[in-house]
């Protein structure tokens, strides 16, 4: 791995603990925590790589705490390796049934578990790039539309759960048709690039995104974000395509690539469902489409 992997190690015997811990600080970041409790909070807070987990400790088992972490979507993709006294072949079924990667037996080589370690990690590593590269688009290289139906989605839940806003945004380059017939479909590839990257570098919150929604459409997915920011969010969007002054001289609306804009939040008076959200988004681009184009209307 390029950088250290955080590595925590759950067992409530001290020894055991301490031994983990030398057999593996050279290569990673160790912690050490003594029980299934403390095991799932820390993880709440901090980001975990691997999971090293005693089977047998008392208050929650090994066992439960590896059903928790794949309940929970932030934890689901953690690595655990099993290590326990219990050497029955039912024990280990168990435990990888339950999802755990490896299963080592006490008392244990220090060699092995530094090698097994390594090979899940490497593992996980490949396991990140494939998902990274699966909700990537090829062309702009912003996140694709696989992406923004999984995200959207659970900030929808959360928003619901919460009860805080949701925005999100639809926004659709004006004239594209005209661009590619005047300029041909390669620099209409080149403007769709610098476009999505203009609009993806203004996102400075990391919990809002802009994906490549289809075609010449993009959308923004703002969690905690109320109509009145969301508007002078998608000005800045807006400025953002205005300023890269992209010629396009067959527009029948500027001289230069412009964007239109369609919002819907959560809270505007009516709490929309996960998918009129993205209905309500498009009928306000399409007001802005109808309006004259390079606007915004929010729903
Ligand atoms: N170069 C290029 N063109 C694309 C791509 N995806 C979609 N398009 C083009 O985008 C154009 C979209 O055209 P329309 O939906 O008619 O809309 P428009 O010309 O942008 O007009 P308005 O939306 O009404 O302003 C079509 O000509 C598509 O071929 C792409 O990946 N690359």
């Amino acid at each position: 791995m390029s950088k250290r992997a955080k590595v925590l190690i759950v067992d409530d015997d001290p020894i055991n603990r301490l031994v983990l811990e030398k057999t593996l600080k050279a290569e990673h970041d160790v912690f050490l925590v003594e029980s299934g409790e403390k095991a799932l909070t820390f993880v709440k807070t901090a980001q975990v790589d691997l999971i090293i987990l005693d089977v047998i400790m008392p208050g929650i088992d090994g066992y439960q705490v590896l059903v928790e972490l794949k309940e929970n979507p932030i934890t689901q993709s953690i690595p655990i390796i099993f290590i326990s006294a219990n050497r029955s072949h039912d024990d280990e079924a168990k435990g990888l049934e339950l999802g755990a990667m490896d299963y080592i037996t006490k008392p244990f080589s220090p060699s092995i578990v530094r090698v097994r370690v390594r090979n899940q990690l490497l593992i996980k590593q490949k396991n990140d790039l494939l998902e990274m590269l699966a909700s990537i688009d090829g062309l702009t290289e912003i996140p694709n539309r696989r992406y923004l139906d999984e995200n959207l989605s659970r900030e929808w839940r959360r928003s619901k759960r919460s009860g805080t806003p949701l925005s999100v945004l639809l926004m659709d380059i004006d004239h594209f048709k005209r661009y590619n017939d005047c300029y041909g479909h390669r620099a209409g590839d080149e403007c769709l690039k610098n476009v999505a990257q203009a609009l993806a570098a203004q996102c400075e919150r990391g919990s809002d995104f802009i994906a490549r929604y289809g075609g010449e459409e993009f959308a923004a997915v703002l969690p905690g974000i109320d109509r009145h920011e969301a508007m002078e969010f998608a000005n800045k969007l807006r400025n953002a395509v205005n300023a890269l002054n992209i010629e396009h001289k067959a527009s029948l609306n500027a001289d230069h690539i412009t964007i239109s804009i369609g919002i819907a939040t959560t809270q505007s008076g009516k709490v929309y469902a996960e998918q009129a959200l993205l209905e309500e988004a498009d009928l306000g681009l399409y007001a802005a489409k109808d309006a004259g184009r390079d606007r915004i209307v929010a729903r």
